[in-house]
């Protein structure tokens, strides 16, 4: 098991990010056919609901911080996703103005899960509310955790293309973002947001095939 330092901007101080993660889900049943034949899976009684395991899946490490920390504490953690919109070698990226977490880096469209929300529901609204772009072939990648401060964040990245090929992204919420540009993986914008520079300068490729399993919750 390798483990690296991370220090991001924006990100609590000490961390350290785990790049070489298990994936936390089983083999599915069809690795084993005959045993599959014999069992009838039961049908989901709510929405499927996706999980990545990707073995990018980073871990930034500082809850102590945050379980020592008495005060302040928010209830529970915040669940969300950040969405790489590819076009031909490009990826979208805004440079945030100055919010609580990613203050002044460049990043994905991202935004919190509302109650009820697939992940891919979560990424289809937020990319429309924050560029006006509608996105298709959505696709889990992998789930970081951070800690900050007091917040403790589960984001979800996932990939996917525009639905219409001639859209081009609108800056929707100027006072959360300065604009939306395209940027070649080789000639990446920043300062970007630490965790996600983490991913893309430690060779995570949005373009790549990678294995995410779906499983199903009963
Ligand atoms: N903007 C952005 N946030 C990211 C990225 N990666 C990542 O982990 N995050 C985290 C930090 C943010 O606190 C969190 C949610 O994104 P956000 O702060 O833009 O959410 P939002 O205000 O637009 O959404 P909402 O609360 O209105 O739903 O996602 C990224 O690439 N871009």
């Amino acid at each position: 098991m390798t483990t690296v330092g991370l220090r991001a901007p924006g990100i609590s101080p000490a961390t350290k990010c785990n790049t070489n993660r298990r994936p936390q889900y089983h083999a599915s049943l069809s690795v084993f056919p005959l045993l599959s034949m014999k069992i009838e899976k039961p049908k989901p009684a709510v929405q499927t609901c996706s999980v990545s395991t990707s073995k990018w899946r980073v871990e930034v490490v500082g809850a102590p911080e945050i379980k020592n920390r008495n005060q302040e504490l928010q209830p529970a953690p915040e669940v969300g996703v950040a969405v790489f919109i590819l076009k031909d070698n490009k990826i979208l990226f805004g440079r945030r103005r100055s919010l609580y977490v990613a203050a002044n880096t460049y990043g994905l469209p991202a935004g919190h899960l509302e109650l009820g929300e697939t992940y891919e529901e979560c990424a289809a609204r937020e990319v429309k509310e924050e560029t006006g772009l509608d996105i298709k072939n959505i696709e889990l990648l992998t789930t970081n955790i951070l800690y900050h401060n007091a917040t403790h964040l589960h984001i979800t990245y996932l990939r996917a293309h525009l639905s219409y090929p001639n859209q081009t992204p609108q800056n929707i919420e100027p006072d959360k973002c300065e604009g939306w540009e395209w940027y070649n993986l080789n000639n990446l914008p920043e300062p970007m947001f630490g965790p996600l520079r983490e991913m893309l300068r430690g060779g995570f490729n949005p373009f790549a095939s990678y294995h995410c399993e779906k499983p199903v919750l009963y």
